[in-house]
């Protein structure tokens, strides 16, 4: 799995993979100007227009004065605009301004008149992770000033202003689409900078994972390419039991559809057996609305070693009788998954945390989330609090949202990279409960288990929202599961 390196050991991972390598660091550049502009080639929406490259003094400079002299090799027509004197700039800046064809039109910043048209498309070399202060001077002004062209805009590696692990403070570039070289920078996976992010890619530049790893601080990206791997195979004489049995809590008074939600997902998941237990008044609703389910009485209850996983909290309210949920945390000794009120109501009433079993995975968003641990003031602090805890209480947090993060007991943190705006719908929690239960019973490991759910969950919303956008509901996601099995090859 791609590991999130630093801002502050890029350039140690640089020079070490260099040394590897026997390349030089302009080599490296090459890789990523050139990677840059497959990528640049391959959408259709920049064909033929216009590009302005603005290109600060450092390395992230010099990739945009490569990309420059590689986009004029395809014809098009580049600008580029410089702010420092070029025997200022980094090394191999320089060599590559030499390398630059007469058809690249050269401006420096102060006599660059900005006339850009709408139809062109910026381009942000300004700074990297090389930053190390707040912008000022004709670095901000020229951004803020590019801030207000509507026309395309895409950063080299991160918006320019950004620190690469921390916050904003000031300003930074707007891009439509950042495109980031080996590994996305953490902080491009902030709430806070998502208006300046834009879309991210991840342009290869040909460091192995396993050097990479080298440098890791914990910190993982989890894409497509990391799934197949982490699942199960089944084969012809595998039978339901195999696919496991799971115990669905939940479903209170007017809100049992947040427990046929769930179950539904687990079974579309690939759940052999579903149960679900609710309220008794409501249990005819889920049976007519999810007859696939069985519906589970108090007395089975007593054994709940019998099934393979246990999923509490779509729908279940807060008038719950606390002996019962204290009850289920002790007497069931595997991981279970806990969601909505199940968190809701360990926030009121911490002293049932302990109970939980270790390994279990609790899945709030960002509101449960601060009910369980405490106000926060930004996603920097939220996520040292979500691994704190994890660390804590031998748990694994899910913290939902754009970028859902996965914290785990020993301390790393996963990012996923699947997913979009068109999820934030109701029940949308409740079908990832529904998918983490079902791969727990499957017999996946809970890291396994919760990485795998919230992929196919967020894929499986991708899918489901291409057609439906706006309009997506849970059910669609719901309905698009067996799909993210295809789209990643699995049987
Ligand atoms: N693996 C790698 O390390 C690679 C890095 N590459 C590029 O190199 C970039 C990093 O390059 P650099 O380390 O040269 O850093 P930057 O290009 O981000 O800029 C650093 C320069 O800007 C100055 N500076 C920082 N903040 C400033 C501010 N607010 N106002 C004015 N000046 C400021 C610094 O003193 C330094 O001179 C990456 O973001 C990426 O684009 C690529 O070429 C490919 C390989
Ligand atoms: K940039």
């Amino acid at each position: 799995m791609l590991s999130i390196i630093p801002g502050n050991k890029v350039s140690e991972l640089d020079s070490s993979y260099i040394l590897d390598q026997g390349i030089t660091s302009w080599d490296l550049m090459e890789r990523a100007a050139i990677s840059f502009c497959s990528w640049f080639k391959g959408r259709k929406n920049f064909e033929d227009k216009p590009v302005f490259i603005f290109s600060g003094p450092g390395n992230n400079g010099g990739d945009g004065v490569a990309i420059a002299r590689i986009l004029a090799a395809f014809h098009l027509e580049v600008n580029l605009i410089v702010f420092d004197a070029i025997d200022h700039c980094s090394k191999d800046f320089q060599i590559n301004y030499k390398k630059l064809p007469s058809t690249v039109k050269v401006f420096k910043i102060e006599d660059f008149d900005f006339r850009i048209d709408v139809h062109a498309v910026i381009i942000d070399g300004i700074f990297g992770v090389g930053i190390n202060r707040p912008l000022e001077g004709k670095f901000k002004e020229a951004i803020d000033r590019l801030n207000t062209f509507d026309c395309q805009k895409i950063a080299i590696d991160i918006p320019s202003g950004i620190p690469a692990d921390g916050l904003l403070q000031g300003s930074a570039f707007r891009a439509d689409y950042t495109v980031t070289f080996q590994f996305p920078k953490l902080s491009l996976l902030f709430p806070e900078h998502g208006e300046y992010t834009g879309e991210i890619f991840v342009a290869d530049i040909g460091i192995q994972d396993n050097f990479l790893e080298k440098f890791a601080s914990g910190k993982y990206f989890i894409q497509q390419r990391d799934m197949r791997p982490l699942h199960k195979t089944f084969h012809k004489f595998s039978h339901k039991g195999d696919f496991g049995k799971v115990l669905l809590i939940g479903g209170s008074k007017g809100k049992v559809g947040a427990m046929v939600l769930a179950s539904t997902a687990a079974l579309r998941t690939g759940s052999g057996l579903v149960h679900g237990f609710i309220d008794e008044s409501e249990r005819i609703i889920l049976q007519t609305a999810a007859p696939e389910v069985m519906v589970a009485f108090k007395e089975e209850l007593e054994n709940l070693a019998k099934f393979d996983a246990i999923g509490i909290g779509p729908g279940w309210g807060l008038n719950v009788d606390l002996k019962f949920y204290e009850s289920l945390l002790k007497n069931y000794k595997k991981p279970i998954v806990i969601d909505a009120d199940g968190i809701n109501l360990l926030a009121s009433h911490p002293d049932l945390i302990q109970n939980i079993p270790q390994g279990s995975i609790l899945t709030p968003h960002i509101k449960e989330f601060e009910r369980l641990t405490g106000n926060v003031s930004n996603h920097v602090e939220r996520l040292q609090k979500a691994k704190d805890f994890a660390v804590e209480y031998g748990l694994f947090l899910v913290l939902k949202g754009a970028y859902t993060s996965i914290s785990c007991p020993d301390g790393k943190q996963f990012f996923n990279s699947s997913g979009n705006q068109y999820m934030a719908t109701a029940g949308s929690g409740d079908v990832l409960t529904g998918m983490i239960t079902s791969f727990l019973g499957q017999g996946y490991t809970p890291l396994n288990a919760t990485i795998c759910g919230v992929f196919h969950h967020g894929l499986a919303g991708e899918l489901a929202s291409f057609e439906n956008k706006r309009g997506t509901i849970a059910s669609d996601i719901i309905k698009c599961i067996p799909k993210t099995y295809l789209e990643l090859g699995i049987d």
